[in-house]
């Protein structure tokens, strides 16, 4: 790979397994070595059916859970060996999560809730700090409503403020499970279109798990996993010729 294709690589996964132990002598194997490799201008669409392995794969790629073989570098980094603080270290300012159902603090103002993950990583937020997050959250619509708490905000507006916080750390890669699957379809078009600005204006990746095929459609490229394995790795649109990367 040249070095700019290095510099542009977000995540690449190589032989990539995942087994759980069920009861005391018993293994189930869940992703069978996978290789993929993600670059900082992909919005990729992870499908399958259910069960296929799409949260257990957002969860290793998400370094909430670690490969049993196989490597998986994140901005170059091998993860697998690293120890638990490197890895909260390297989640902290690489990804940013967005869920189904946004976990917002309730008791904390949606500026408070932006800024959460720079508190986790970083003590007491700055006047730099609060200044990013009043900006992103007019980005994403929620200018003069900063001082709200997620209740008194709706579904729609309190998942932009979700999208806001999992910017906030400027991450290399957004992992989106679900997003939109708990919002009506204004809101969903609404939460997908940020995404979607985040990832060209700022070239961040995003991955995003759905059920929804016409969301799946919007998406560049498409990811399925059927039983472990990556069935399929498809570009919408040839993109200037651009080939696309081994899976
Ligand atoms: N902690 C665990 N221990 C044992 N088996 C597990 C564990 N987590 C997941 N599995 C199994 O791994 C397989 C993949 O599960 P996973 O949740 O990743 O699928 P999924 O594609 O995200 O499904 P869904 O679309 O329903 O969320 C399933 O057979 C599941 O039962």
């Amino acid at each position: 790979m040249s070095e700019h294709g290095a510099a542009q690589e977000v995540l690449r996964l190589e032989r990539l397994t995942k087994r759980y132990n069920v009861g005391k002598s018993t293994e189930i194997e869940v992703l069978h070595g996978l290789d993929l490799r993600l670059a900082r201008s992909d919005f990729v669409a992870l499908v399958g059916a259910s069960g296929s392995g799409k949260s257990t794969l957002l969860n290793v790629i998400g370094l909430l859970d670690r490969p049993t073989s196989g490597e998986l570098y994140l901005l170059g980094a091998p993860t697998r060996d690293m120890d638990d603080a490197g890895r909260t270290g390297l989640r902290g300012h690489a990804i940013g999560f967005v869920f189904q159902f946004h976990h917002l603090i309730q008791a904390f103002t949606a500026l408070e809730n932006v800024l959460m993950p720079l508190m986790v990583t970083g003590g007491k937020p700055d006047a730099g700090m609060v200044a990013r997050g009043r900006d992103l959250l007019a980005q994403v619509g929620l200018a003069g409503l900063e001082a709200r708490k997620p209740d008194q905000l709706s579904g729609g507006q309190q998942q932009r403020v979700a999208v806001a916080r999992a910017l906030v750390t400027r991450p290399a890669l957004v992992l989106a499970d679900e997003p939109t699957g708990n919002l009506d379809s204004v809101s969903a078009a609404e939460v997908f279109a940020l995404l979607r600005r985040f990832n060209r204006d700022f070239g961040c990746a995003v991955v995003l798990v759905t059920h929804d095929p016409g969301l799946a459609g919007q998406c560049d490229r498409t990811v399925t996993l059927v039983d472990g394995c990556i069935e399929s790795d498809r570009r919408a649109q040839p993109q200037d010729g651009a080939p696309v990367p081994p899976a």
